[in-house]
């Protein structure tokens, strides 16, 4: 009779015939990742030190479960040699009473123990995730930029997860494991020191059996997961429609169709091997499952091994026998699990050491946004990303209040560069960017917030509906102020042509909007907000004539009174504005009115040549 589980077992830890995983094996990316990152002991155990108690009493629970489920094979031993052969009902009826409350007692500390152990877990890892997540909204986007689509999220909720189960599955797996492993091995000599002594020979040899059977399956098993994935893949990439006019293009379809078939072919031997490979599994367990009772029967016959035993002691013995095989087993996987539960730490931790590039002022200077004129200054901005290399070179720019900045210049001259440093979403490297004279590092950034309004390219609306969108600007509008803002922003009539109107759903990122309309939301949103200064990020991908009339119309209503920097793609926006700004390879090269520029025949003037050619569809050569 085997030990009931005291817990859950944890992945990897060895189950009975048949059934169950190989062991653990060590993920190389596991490794690599505490070689970069490594974790310090102290570290984890001070997320858990808020739960000493409720470990103690954990660790408490699982100690008892495996005591109390030892009670088993004495009351068996008992029922056979006391009990049976002299017919006694009343010793029967208690001791078989007995069986079954032993039973429900472990069942019972199993659910509670499992119950304080999740729990535990499952706080731990909210208070992680919340710092976790708090943590990386105070990163800069250029975090976000550097990190692997898919990264974060995945750290957040995959490795979080993945660390809760390790730490309650597998902690008082290994936990469960051990006491049950050491109290049947202190029954086992209660018993007969002798036959523990045989068992001892017997064990290691059936576990070195099962493990090196379960390593080759294994092995086998990942070589196929593997080919099956690269015939996936290759099936994903051929049959489609970029694919087959690749190979149709590049004459690959014979050289493509060859590699298939190889590789279809390497599956049948890989299948089969690993079909065989469970099946041996399988049997090397029944096989030894059915060797040790065998072995221990054939020493009890013995007399030389036997010791005088009892039928009872004989049985009771061989279930403990049976039950010191899966702790033996789980806990030989220990190693593994336990390099897995570091890489969890190691890739959390990773992330909350990081420090955040962008640090709101520890003394911040407050600004009334309603009082603010919006006098925008860059005084000598040099500004390199990451990577070193300076891509604006010492900007000196005004932006009288109230008034309209245009900025022109060749792709990759620093426009979006220059335009991010004023909402903070980069920091200037050297030199300074103001707002009334005002550091915009200075300010708390709830102020700058809502000073500085943005309305970039690429809109981006949450999957909620218009009016939620709308109420990120100001959770206080009420429908009347959302809908004048939506038709200063020309989407009045959109929406409320909608049967549903402002609780339409704006579809994931707003897809169930088109592009124009999704800007327009976006712009009726900023005007909600009411910000003295805008940086407006004009759409370069082209609009319909009346979509663009709309968009245009309802960004001139924004930027009225406003202090606005436009990374201008239209040259009606350029000669529109106040003042034009030229940048060229992350230096100013010219600055004036639209009219002095064009008179001055320089850069601008070429560039507004080329353009309204472009505008109007024609090579500027050609006019
Ligand atoms: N996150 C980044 N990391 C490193 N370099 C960057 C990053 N973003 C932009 N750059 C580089 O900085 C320079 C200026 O880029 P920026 O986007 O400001 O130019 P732009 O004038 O706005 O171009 P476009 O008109 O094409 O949008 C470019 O050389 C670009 O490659």
């Amino acid at each position: 009779m085997a030990i009931p589980d005291a817990a859950p077992q944890g992945p990897g830890s060895g189950r009975g015939p048949g059934g169950g995983r190989g062991p653990a094996k060590l993920n190389p990316a596991d490794q690599k990742q505490l070689n970069r990152h490594p974790v310090q002991l102290r570290r984890i155990a001070a997320l858990f030190a808020p739960h000493k108690g409720t470990i103690a009493v954990v660790v408490l629970l699982i100690t008892a479960s495996s005591v109390v489920g030892l009670a088993q094979p004495f009351l068996v031993r008992a029922v056979i040699d006391d009990a049976l052969p002299h017919g006694n009902t009343r010793l029967l009826l208690f001791l078989t009473a007995s069986m079954v409350g032993v039973a429900a007692l472990t069942a019972a500390i199993g659910v509670v123990q499992t119950w304080m152990a999740t729990g535990m877990g499952q706080r731990v890892m909210h208070t992680l995730r919340v710092r976790l997540f708090t943590h990386l909204q105070a990163q800069s986007l250029g975090f976000f930029t550097r990190t692997r689509g898919g990264e974060v999220q995945s750290r957040l909720t995959h490795d979080i997860s993945g660390m809760q189960s390790v730490v309650t599955t597998t902690a008082t797996g290994v936990a469960s494991n051990l006491t049950t492993a050491v109290a049947t091995a202190v029954a086992m000599v209660a018993l007969s020191p002798g036959l523990t002594l045989i068992s001892l020979v017997v064990l290691p040899p059936a576990i070195w059996l099962s493990r090196r059977v379960a390593i080759i399956r294994r092995d086998v098993t990942d070589e196929r997961q593997r080919e099956l994935a690269a015939l996936h893949t290759q099936v994903e990439e051929g049959l489609s429609v970029s694919g087959v006019r690749l190979a149709k293009t590049l004459g690959t379809v014979p050289r493509d169709a060859e590699r298939f078939r190889a590789r279809s072919e390497t599956l049948v031997g890989l299948e089969l091997r690993s079909q065989l490979a469970g099946r041996w599994r399988m049997a090397t367990m029944q096989i030894v499952f059915a060797a040790i009772p065998a072995v221990i029967y054939l020493a009890a016959g013995f007399p030389a091994t036997s010791g005088g035993m009892t039928i009872g002691t004989l049985v009771a013995f061989t279930g403990l026998q049976a039950g010191i095989f899966r702790p033996v087993m789980g806990l030989l996987n220990i190693g593994v699990q336990w390099v897995t539960a570091l890489a969890f730490f190691s890739r959390i931790f990773e992330y909350l050491d990081l420090e955040p590039e962008i640090r709101p002022a520890a003394n911040p200077v407050r600004l009334d946004p309603a009082a603010v004129r919006g006098d925008v200054r860059f005084e000598n901005v040099h500004f390199a990303y990451d990577d070193g290399t300076e891509v604006l070179h010492g900007i000196d720019l005004a932006l009288p209040a109230g008034t309209a900045t245009a900025v022109v210049g060749p792709t990759g001259s620093g426009k979006s560069t220059l335009a991010s440093l004023l909402p903070r979403l980069n920091d200037t490297g050297s030199g300074r960017v103001s707002i009334d004279g005002v550091d915009v590092r200075d300010l708390a950034p709830e102020d700058l917030a809502r000073i500085v309004g943005v309305v970039s390219q690429e809109t981006y609306l949450i999957h909620a509906t218009i009016r939620e969108n709308l109420l990120l600007a100001d959770p206080e509008a009420g429908d009347g102020r959302l809908w004048s803002a939506l038709a200063a922003a020309q989407m009045a009539d959109t929406v409320g042509s909608l049967p549903e109107g402002l609780d339409t759903m704006v579809g994931a990122r707003g897809h169930r909007f088109s592009g124009g309309e999704q800007q327009r939301l976006a712009i009726a949103r900023t005007i909600l907000r009411n910000p003295p200064v805008l940086v407006l990020d004009e759409a370069t991908s082209a609009l319909d004539n009346t979509t663009e009339a709309q968009v245009q119309a309802a960004l001139e209503h924004l930027s009225a009174g406003r202090t606005t920097l436009t990374i201008a793609h239209r040259l009606s926006t350029v000669e529109n504005a106040d003042q034009v700004v030229v940048l060229d390879a992350g230096r100013v090269i010219e600055r004036g009115t639209p009219a002095e520029l064009k008179a001055a025949g320089g850069a601008f003037a070429r560039l507004a040549a080329h353009t309204a050619a472009a505008e109007d569809g024609m090579p500027a050569a050609v006019r």
